[in-house]
């Protein structure tokens, strides 16, 4: 018997960052998202989260373009017919042209809902086989070397399995090479979000020296055709992130040669579904993946978790602890991280309680939907 959806609730909410998040294309000081609940007729709720940002900075999608689709596209075909397996949304979804955030927003409430009918934890939903999973962190752009050092030593001892640094044009060889000096050993990265084209070949080039794990999206959001000629050229493995949006992406960028490790967005890809996709074709090939992060709250932050126990998520992903970037989490327990890794739950669904006292300290607006 399929998932009839009775209501749906939006609710816009606002969050402020323990610290500024700064990378090449702009700084946040406060995360601005929709939260979806989805309610069938038992009562029973499932939730998904939003991970577009409020300016189209990261992508071209913001939350009043995602508020727009969800509210006049998506929940329209939601409610259309019961849905058997989240995995038909993207079939029905697929009438609307890209949007995955907005859609992604929707499938992961009903993924959650899916799972907790079904009495499963999210990963065994999926597929997934771990029970723990291991995290690194994403660090953003300092106002000096010393402070970044001093950062990452914090994260270093907290046990973190890597650290992500941003990197822009000013902001890069001699950084790395400060925090190479200082942390020889440490699992390291940078992450350039396309500010940079292959006229910068050689100062690309100069990173090779620093033994990084890879280095992410260094070219345009658009590009897989420029990043090949790149490849070819650097020694450190290149992953993608912002150029990915579908498996077909990941395939033929794959087959250009333009990458060697895919960072997997669930957001950036439409959902779960299209992020398993991406996960198999990446398997097939020896594409070693990772579960980025965008700056979630509990909800999109247990998903991350959830995705990241299918077994080619074999690199450390961006899903830090709930301290790292809240006061107070929209989430019980919170995530917590010990010696780099997260226990992935084991209740039904998400795993996690959402504590709607607190969404309803964040909510600054909400709007309910019915079949
Ligand atoms: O801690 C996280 O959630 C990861 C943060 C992070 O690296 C990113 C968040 C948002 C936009 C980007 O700058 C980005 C990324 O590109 O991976
Ligand atoms: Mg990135």
């Amino acid at each position: 018997m399929g998932i009839k959806v009775k209501r749906v609730i939006l609710r816009h909410l606002q969050m402020e960052l323990k610290s500024p998040f700064t990378t090449s294309f702009g700084s946040f000081q406060k995360k601005e998202f929709i939260l979806v609940e989805a309610m069938d007729e038992d009562g029973l709720s499932g939730w998904g989260e939003s991970v577009a940002f409020p300016s189209p900075w990261y992508n071209e999608e913001t939350v009043k373009t995602n508020w727009h689709m969800i509210e006049d596209f998506l929940l329209p075909l939601l409610f259309q017919a019961p849905i058997a397996h989240p995995e038909e949304l993207r079939q029905r979804f697929s009438v609307i042209r890209k949007n995955q955030m907005a859609k992604a927003a929707i499938e992961g409430a009903i993924w959650d809902l899916f799972a907790k009918r079904q009495q499963l934890p999210l990963h065994k939903a999926l597929g997934g086989n771990k029970n723990r999973i291991e995290v690194g962190v994403s660090i953003g752009i300092q106002k000096s070397i010393d402070d970044l050092l001093r950062i990452i030593e914090r994260y270093v001892q907290e046990g973190y399995r890597r650290i992500k640094i941003k990197i822009k044009p000013g902001w890069d060889v001699e950084v790395v090479r400060e925090v190479r000096r200082r942390f020889p050993d440490v699992p390291l990265m940078v992450d350039a979000n396309s500010a940079y084209s292959l006229e910068d070949i050689d100062r690309l080039k100069a990173l090779d020296e620093f033994q990084l794990m890879m280095i992410e999206q260094p070219l345009a959001p658009d590009d897989i055709v420029d990043h090949a000629t790149l490849q070819e050229q650097l020694n450190t493995p290149i992953c993608l992130d912002e150029s990915i949006h579908s498996a077909e992406d990941a395939r033929k960028a794959i087959q250009l040669g333009s990458c060697r490790i895919i960072n997997i967005k669930i957001g950036r890809v439409g959902g779960l579904a299209e992020a398993k996709r991406i996960h198999d074709i990446c398997k097939e090939n020896d594409i070693p993946v990772w579960c980025g992060g965008m700056l979630e709250a509990g909800v999109g932050r247990a998903h991350n978790i959830a995705i990241t126990t299918l077994d080619n998520f074999t690199l450390p992903g961006d899903t830090a602890a709930s301290s790292h970037y809240w006061t107070k989490d929209i989430i019980v327990p919170e995530v917590t991280v010990h010696h780099g890794t997260i226990t992935v739950p084991e209740k039904p669904g998400i795993g996690y309680d959402v504590d709607r006292q607190q969404v309803d300290i964040y909510t600054s607006y909400a709007k309910v939907y019915h079949a």
